[in-house]
């Protein structure tokens, strides 16, 4: 089979969050298994030029329709990591690519309506017939919508397209300006409520809404948070779009991609180690403390990796710095926000604990000591408001670190309480708890920590149950490729 991923990010060269690594992982599985996969996206400045090999030009001229005219792009074809990409590069005074971020300007629906159609003007022009174009999310939402309107017209009928939904907090919500841009020319057509009409802001456009009309399967990362975002409210107002598709919506876990994050291989970290071999891990917990400059003693250490979104549940981590200092354990930050108050916030919480030896927050993005936490920490924790899928729990527990979590979407779907799962023994794989409040945390961080300290062999056993639990791209990869066998057919 035939697939184009199409998408704003991909790890390693353009990451901002989990959905850069599931297109760099779901991938490689699909390749593996025999299918033909290219990947489409920005050329952006700011990406990791060096993880990319034999970069080079492929298409001079791409006119991309764009308002009245068409903007010039050329197209360059490379590897990453063995993976075949495309990026596209325009030119144009609005240098939508050209800038230092990947997303955070006023722009970034404009940016993103134009990436998508460009995407697919480049499928069309270079006679590509792909049997499903996977899209991911908002900024490439558009693309069966400019599918159905204008490429099938053109005799492009041969593509189905799947669009994975990692987020709906970002639905790409933008006036009828946009209109003009794409040439989607009819108003009335697109402003309707069964179309790209949003739902909660009358007259705006929502493009992810538009993507799951228009689309001809649906996923979200994780079947609980499927079952939340159309049945409980977590829809952030497409519920009832949910509703009336809800025959092509479902959820598939994310899978981690095991060559990366293997802690019997993984050239990040001083230490390697398997299931038969943990207490190596011990010399990365070490590695770990002297990186970090903190006191080397018998204490536990828990982390916190993740974007410093809202989302994470940024109260509860705060909460959490104190309360792990208060047990007796020791607490590693690593996170970055773009929001320059958050930012200020945990700086503000840096200093006052800057001479504490049992803490430390590293404001920053960095993949690097990233491998080095998730090797040397003992447990890890995810208190989030709501999380789609959640990878870090999942590479944690590849690293037999046990994930402390809130019991919502797929960290539900992924994390079993020691204690109080239904569940055999030998599948519970870390601690869980349900209310978004300090008493919740702390029933379930409470009970790790004293774990941890009290009953070692029974935390050891809980490590080894992490590190047999299978959550490889695996069964994900079958899943996606049912999903794409049903869409072909249908
Ligand atoms: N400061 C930092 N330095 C280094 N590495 C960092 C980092 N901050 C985060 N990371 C890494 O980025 C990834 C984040 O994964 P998450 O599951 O938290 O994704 P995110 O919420 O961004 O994405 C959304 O998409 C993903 C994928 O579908 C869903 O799992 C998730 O629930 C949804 O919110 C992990 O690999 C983590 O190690």
């Amino acid at each position: 089979m035939f697939v184009v991923h199409v998408t704003p990010e991909l790890a390693t060269v353009a990451k901002v969050g989990g959905l850069a690594d599931v297109v760099f992982g779901l991938s490689r599985e699909l390749a593996i298994r025999g299918n033909h996969v290219e990947i489409v996206l920005p050329k952006y400045a700011s990406m990791r030029y060096d993880q990319i090999y034999d970069l080079h030009e492929v298409h001079r001229d791409l006119w991309v329709p764009w308002y009245d005219g068409a903007i010039h792009c050329s197209v360059y074809f490379g590897f990453v990591h063995d993976r075949k990409c495309f990026f596209i590069e325009p030119h144009s005074g609005d240098d939508f690519f050209d800038r230092p971020a990947i997303y955070g300007y006023p722009d970034d629906v404009l940016r993103y309506a134009f990436f998508s159609r460009a995407a697919i003007e480049f499928l069309w022009q270079s006679g590509k017939h792909p049997d499903v174009i996977h899209c991911h999310d908002w900024q490439t939402a558009l693309l069966p919508v400019y599918l159905y309107e204008f490429y099938q017209r053109l005799g492009m009928t041969h593509p189905r397209v799947c669009l994975t939904i990692h987020n709906f907090a970002h639905q790409g919500v933008v006036d009828g300006a946009l209109l003009r841009a794409t040439g989607l020319q009819h108003p009335e057509r697109f402003h309707h409520h069964d179309r790209l009409g949003d739902p909660r802001y009358p007259g705006m456009l929502n493009l992810l809404k538009g993507g799951i009309v228009y689309s001809n399967f649906v996923t979200t990362v994780s079947p609980r948070y499927a079952f939340e975002t159309k049945d409980q409210g977590q829809g952030f107002g497409l519920e009832g779009v949910l509703h009336a598709h809800q025959i092509k919506y479902g959820g598939v876990v994310n899978g981690i991609d095991y060559d990366l994050w293997n802690p019997e291989i993984d050239r990040h970290i001083p230490a390697r180690y398997g299931i038969e071999t943990i207490e190596a891990k011990y010399d990365d917990k070490r590695a770990l403390r002297q990186r970090l400059m903190l006191a080397d003693n018998e204490k536990a250490i828990v982390a916190f990796i993740g974007r410093l979104d809202p989302q994470k549940g940024l109260e509860l981590v705060r909460h959490a710095i104190f309360y792990t200092l208060e047990r007796g354990a020791q607490f590693v930050l690593l996170g970055s926000s773009p929001d320059p108050a958050i930012n200020a916030d945990f700086w503000g919480l840096k200093r006052m604990l800057n001479d504490s030896p049992d803490c430390h927050l590293e404001i920053g993005f960095d993949e690097d000591l990233a491998h080095l936490i998730y090797a040397g920490a003992d447990m890890m924790l995810v208190p989030s408001r709501f999380e789609p899928c959640g990878l870090t729990q999942m590479i944690a527990l590849r690293y037999g670190t046990i994930p402390v979590v809130r019991a919502v979407g797929g960290l539900a779907d992924t994390v079993f309480d020691k204690d109080h799962a239904a569940r055999p023994l030998h599948e519970r794989n870390g601690y869980v708890f349900n209310d978004y409040d300090h008493a919740g945390l702390e029933s379930a961080l409470g009970r790790a920590i004293a774990c941890y300290r009290d009953y070692p062999d029974d935390f050891r056993a809980l490590m080894r149950n992490a590190m047999h639990t299978d959550y490889s791209w695996n069964r994900p990869g079958q899943d996606y490729l049912n999903i794409y066998d049903y869409i072909r057919n249908g």
